[in-house]
């Protein structure tokens, strides 16, 4: 009987409100007691004192690139990498090559990554047959096979009817349809966001309006069909408007906002790095603020990373060659605890909630609490601790951070899947 003893830690739980300083005794990969003092020798034992103790963090918006396009990121090195970065479940976009868009390849990635995979993956299958946004993919059939969630992202689904049916397909399932919103004819050739930067900066722009005409036409299609949809990376103050209002008015609509759309303004595209390229775009400090908002007052429920990996020659190209995307899995926990706890944005339980238990919700998991019999997923970090990033230090096999040399508050010290040890002290003294 394998046991674990995790003792003096502050436990964070937003769904059963616990946020006090508790021992957590894991047995057999489950949590077997939660309570103020569970004394008990010869069990191995972390001392979480003066530490955060929270259901393992859970990431909604992640690219592993395989199958196809391995030079960017495996299964094996981005479950790494979330390891290393505090999360326990990670749900993968379908853009990979070929497209996640039928049974045998949701299959393949949960085979993939119960044998290499340092965390659990969770696929999400492809709206439409190879994100062409013509025809529909087999939903069922992948649901039946694991599949959590439908997007096409990377790609808007640019025709309205399509998008309708998907939302009435995937709620025959109580599935979620995560949308990427973009209006093509208006961002295509747009390299940042439009606005003073991008003049100045002599780059195509991607005007704000393209997100905020999709978001509107995806609540308007959620509206009518009573249907549910998830708005991924909201980037925008016109976006988070609308997303607000929506929720007020009872339509069925979440949304996410990455820690890059939380921390940086398109004034990071200054110097031409092409680690600052991303889609949707880094935006003016007025969305960023509306996004902070956002994310205060409930109106978006999600920070996922949107972990985008590149190899570093693609993005070594000029800023117009280079492909869009930024790594994000290690950097996630520390951009949070900077700017949204120690500048009082978010209580810590409000954070938990938004990276770990509405993701479990909004996905159907049974994960994302800290509770008697529940699995062990669990996360152990240090919020004090201050930490410069390195880009070649990461897990991940991407570089593409913009995020490199920033001294950052909040470490990972262990990451705990099914009650075994994934990423510990060890990880850390190694520099590994
Ligand atoms: N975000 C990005 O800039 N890129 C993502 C696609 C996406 O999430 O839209 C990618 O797959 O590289
Ligand atoms: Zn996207």
């Amino acid at each position: 009987m394998k046991k674990l003893l995790i003792t003096g830690g502050r436990v964070l739980d937003p769904k059963s409100n616990r946020d006090g300083i508790f021992d957590i005794l894991v047995e057999e990969g489950k949590i077997k007691a939660i309570e103020e003092n569970i004394a008990l020798e010869d069990v191995p034992r972390i001392e979480a004192q003066a530490l955060w103790v929270m259901p393992g963090l859970i990431d909604m918006h992640v690219h592993l690139r395989e199958p196809g396009f391995e030079h960017k990121e495996t299964i094996k090195s981005g479950t790494k990498s979330a390891a290393a970065g505090g999360f326990t479940t990670i749900a993968c976009m379908p853009n990979t090559q070929p497209v996640v868009d039928q049974a045998s390849l949701v299959e393949y990635i949960q085979i993939k990554a119960q044998r290499e995979g340092f965390v659990k993956v969770r696929p999400i299958g492809a709206i439409s047959k190879g994100l062409q946004g013509e025809e529909l993919a087999p939903m069922g059939e992948m649901m039946d096979a694991g599949a959590v969630a439908f997007s096409d992202d990377g790609n808007p689904v640019v025709s309205s009817s399509l998008m309708k049916k998907a939302l009435e397909y995937a709620s025959m399932w109580k599935a979620v349809i995560i949308s990427h919103c973009e209006e093509p004819s208006l961002s295509k050739g747009g390299l940042m966001n439009e606005g003073e930067m991008s003049t100045i900066l002599g780059m195509q722009g991607i005007p704000s309006a393209a997100e905020e005409i999709m978001v509107a036409r995806d609540i308007a299609l959620a509206r009518y069909t009573g249907c549910r949809v998830h708005i991924a990376h909201v980037s925008t103050a016109a976006g988070v408007e609308l997303i607000r209002r929506a929720k007020r008015q009872g339509v069925a609509i979440t949304a996410e906002a990455t820690p890059h759309h939380f921390s940086l303004t398109d004034r990071a595209v200054e110097g031409y790095d092409a680690d600052t390229k991303v889609n949707p775009p880094l935006r003016t400090q007025e969305d960023v603020e509306a996004v902070l908002k956002g994310l205060q007052d409930g109106t978006i429920d999600v920070i996922a990373t949107d972990h985008a990996p590149h190899h570093r020659d693609e993005k070594k190209q000029e800023y117009k060659l280079a492909p869009f995307g930024i790594v994000g899995l290690e950097t996630a926990l520390p951009l949070a605890i900077t700017h949204l706890i120690r500048k009082n944005i978010l209580s810590p339980l409000q954070l938990v909630e938004k990276m770990s238990l509405h993701p479990a919700r909004i996905l159907n998991l049974s994960a994302g609490t800290l509770q008697v019999g529940q699995e062990a997923d669990i996360t152990i970090i240090d919020p004090q601790a201050e930490k410069k990033i390195d880009k070649n230090q990461l897990y991940s096999q991407g570089r593409n951070t913009p995020f490199h040399g920033q001294s950052l508050y909040g470490q990972v010290l262990y990451t705990i899947v099914d009650g075994i040890v994934v990423k510990n002290l060890e990880w850390i003294e190694k520099g590994e």
